[in-house]
């Protein structure tokens, strides 16, 4: 399945959180798939599939009941600063540290540089991510798209292998959810950083992704990888063609899912 640019390589993998020899249900069941080195690689299901399931094992945080996850030809057996994530919530930063302070610690932990090094490369980083007004601020003096670029800004002073991103601009309004979404692009533009995001917008998949992964609910398969690589314009027909066929895979499972519901509340 791999190549030499493949950088994630997800092997049969079977999900589920267990406790010793409990494995615990499956909930994402015989994952296989590999993502490419600079890849924006999207990941969208119905609510509570598995999404995040998936992306923390990528990350370390959940060892698979079965199969092999491989990051760079290596097993996963931990996280690692070579898998920074940003998350939804917009309090991920340390309050008792000021948003610069808040990467140079990351930076000290997990890259060991020291400290002037370290505040050069936060500055670097604040600045990509246009928030570097806000170095002296603490995360309560932000607005909450600000505190996504500066989770952001973190993430990517790691400079990272994969930036994991599991709907950082969820809860964002719609203006800033838009400016951020371009300036992720612009950012992978200027990096070339591979991306895996977690989604519950399809105009976001096919807008921000090379590949969208759609799973399907519980428990989760893989129901299909859609290329949107050559999708380049929010208003052209071949966007709206993928979103739609996208769409239509999304409907048929909840459509699928309700009548299973119907069925066992009738049995
Ligand atoms: N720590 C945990 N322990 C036990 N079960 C969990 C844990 N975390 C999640 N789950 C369960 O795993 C399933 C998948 O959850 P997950 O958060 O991966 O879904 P998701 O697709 O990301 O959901 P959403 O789209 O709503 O964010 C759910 O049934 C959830 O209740």
């Amino acid at each position: 399945m791999g190549d030499g640019n493949t950088v994630v390589e997800v092997s049969h993998v079977h999900l589920g959180y267990g406790n010793g020899r409990d494995q615990g249900a499956t909930i994402v069941n015989d994952a296989n798939f590999s993502i490419r080195q600079g890849e924006k690689f999207v990941i969208i299901g119905p609510s509570g599939c598995g999404k995040t399931t998936l992306l923390k094992a990528i990350g370390g945080f959940l060892k698979p009941q079965q199969g092999e996850i491989l990051v760079k030809n290596k097993p996963v057996k931990a996280p690692g600063p070579d898998r920074a994530f940003v998350f939804q919530d917009f309090e991920q930063l340390f309050a008792w540290r000021t948003v610069l302070n808040n990467i140079v610690y990351a930076l000290q932990v997990t890259r060991r540089i020291s400290k002037p090094a370290a505040i050069e490369k936060a500055r670097f980083y604040l600045d990509l991510v246009d928030v570097a007004a806000a170095a002296d601020k603490y995360p309560h003096m932000l607005s909450g798209g600000m505190k996504q670029r500066a989770a952001l800004a973190r993430a990517l002073a790691l400079e990272p292998d994969i930036l994991m991103m599991d709907e950082p601009f969820g809860a964002l309004d719609a203006i800033t959810r838009s400016q951020l979404q371009a300036e992720l692009n612009d950012i992978w533009k200027r990096t070339g950083v591979t991306i895996i995001l977690v989604t519950h917008s399809i105009q976001e998949a096919v807008f921000l992704g090379h590949r969208v992964l759609v799973m399907s609910s519980s428990p989760a398969q893989i129901r299909e990888i859609v290329d949107t690589s050559h999708v380049d314009d929010f208003g052209s027909d071949t966007f709206a063609d993928i979103s739609s066929h996208l769409r239509s895979l999304l409907i048929r499972q909840k459509a699928t899912a309700d009548r299973v519901s119907q069925l066992s509340a009738v049995e």
